[in-house]
């Protein structure tokens, strides 16, 4: 059958349209929010697409890297989310050379560069005294535990602290093992809200249990000499207003209290949700527990709930020791033994 002239041209029209469309679904996810709202300017349908985009960025913050979303509400001023490039878990000092820019479901390895598959841990090949590898373990199951209350070797658990080593990249096991609960990222259901005066916050959108895992504060890890020159210059941003940073120093210290381990963690423009974790003078509703995996390089700062923790109640943790220092953020925790002035790290 022959088509006329003008159906042939509104053929090729509606191509065209669908190629345009499928070309704009497919870059614009890379863009920046600046980039985004210029190209929303050019014509109406690049405006509906922007809107589209700015919608589903908005309803997760993890850009379906975790198993549940995590949406952004804000009833405060016109931002309809925060933008920063998302990771599950702990990734290397991202070099200027790797890309700044993050699809849906795109994630960065463990060295920073974009992977299609999850990145996991920094490993390392572990040897015994006679030069042998060292296997983690074999269990048949690793939730198993014996007539003599012997399980998995892998599981050690302290009290008041709960788990605080679990299966790693040396066993047989694999990723669904129950040994591996901190590493599934996160499962409970939360929420990200605009606060006047704390910016974006995170909140509980479930009952959470004490003791529950919540989330791992998963960033950048950086030399002490790459935190301090990126901490100065937070600081300085800072000083303007209107910039929050997310950089965390972790000390792990010895029964003698002197430090042995110190790992810089940046969330800032890489991380999780643990980003918008804000500081609370009393301590919070969260506690952090060290968690190490068999053959795993480095351990990962995991939160879990220091209390029951009710629907809608906002998550907090302390950030520190306070120091009066005139550098010191004013503090808005609203509790009652609130200092009045954020912890500052001295990096
Ligand atoms: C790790 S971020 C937390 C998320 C942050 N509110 C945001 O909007 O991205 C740390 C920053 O949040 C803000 N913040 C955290 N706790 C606060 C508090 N209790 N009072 C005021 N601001 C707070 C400070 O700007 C701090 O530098």
């Amino acid at each position: 059958m022959k088509c006329s002239k003008n159906e042939q041209q509104s053929q090729n029209l509606y191509i065209d349209n669908n190629l345009f469309f499928e070309c704009a679904d497919l870059v614009l996810p890379w863009l920046s929010p600046p980039e985004i709202a210029n190209i929303s300017f050019t014509c109406k349908t690049l405006y509906r697409i922007s809107k589209t985009l700015t919608h589903r960025r908005s309803l997760d913050a993890s850009r379906s890297l975790e198993k549940l979303c995590i949406p952004f509400y804000n009833a405060i001023d016109a931002h309809p989310y925060a933008y920063f490039r998302y990771t599950p878990s702990q990734i290397l000092n991202s070099s200027s050379t790797s890309p700044q820019r993050q699809s849906w479901g795109s994630i960065f390895d463990s060295a920073g560069r974009p992977s299609e598959q999850l990145g996991g841990h920094l490993s390392v090949s572990l040897m015994d005294e006679s030069g042998e590898s060292v296997h983690g373990c074999d269990c048949s199951s690793c939730e198993e535990v014996d007539d003599d209350g012997f399980g998995c070797p892998c599981v050690i658990y302290c009290e008041g602290l709960g788990i605080v080593s679990e299966c790693g990249p040396i066993c047989g096991c694999g990723v669904e093992c129950g040994n591996r609960l901190t590493q599934r990222g996160v499962s409970v259901k939360l929420k990200i809200v605009r606060d006047r005066r704390k910016g974006w916050s995170l909140f509980a959108d479930q009952l959470i249990q004490q003791g529950q895992f919540v989330c791992e504060y998963a960033g950048e890890l950086l030399t002490t000499k790459e935190a301090r020159r990126r901490q100065q210059i937070y600081d300085e941003l800072a000083s303007g207003g209107r910039f929050s940073s997310a950089l965390l120093v972790v000390r792990e210290h010895l029964p003698s209290q002197k430090a042995c381990l110190r790992m810089n963690i940046d969330a800032t423009t890489i991380g999780n949700v643990a980003r918008f974790i804000n500081h609370s003078c009393d301590g919070g509703n969260l506690s952090t527990v060290l968690v190490r995996s068999s053959g795993a390089l480095l351990p990962r700062l995991c939160f879990f709930a220091a209390k029951d923790i009710k629907e809608g109640e906002e998550l907090t943790f302390s950030y520190g020791e306070i120091r009066l220092s005139s550098k010191g953020l004013q503090c808005f925790c609203g509790t009652q033994c609130c200092f009045g002035t954020l912890p500052s790290e001295t990096t």
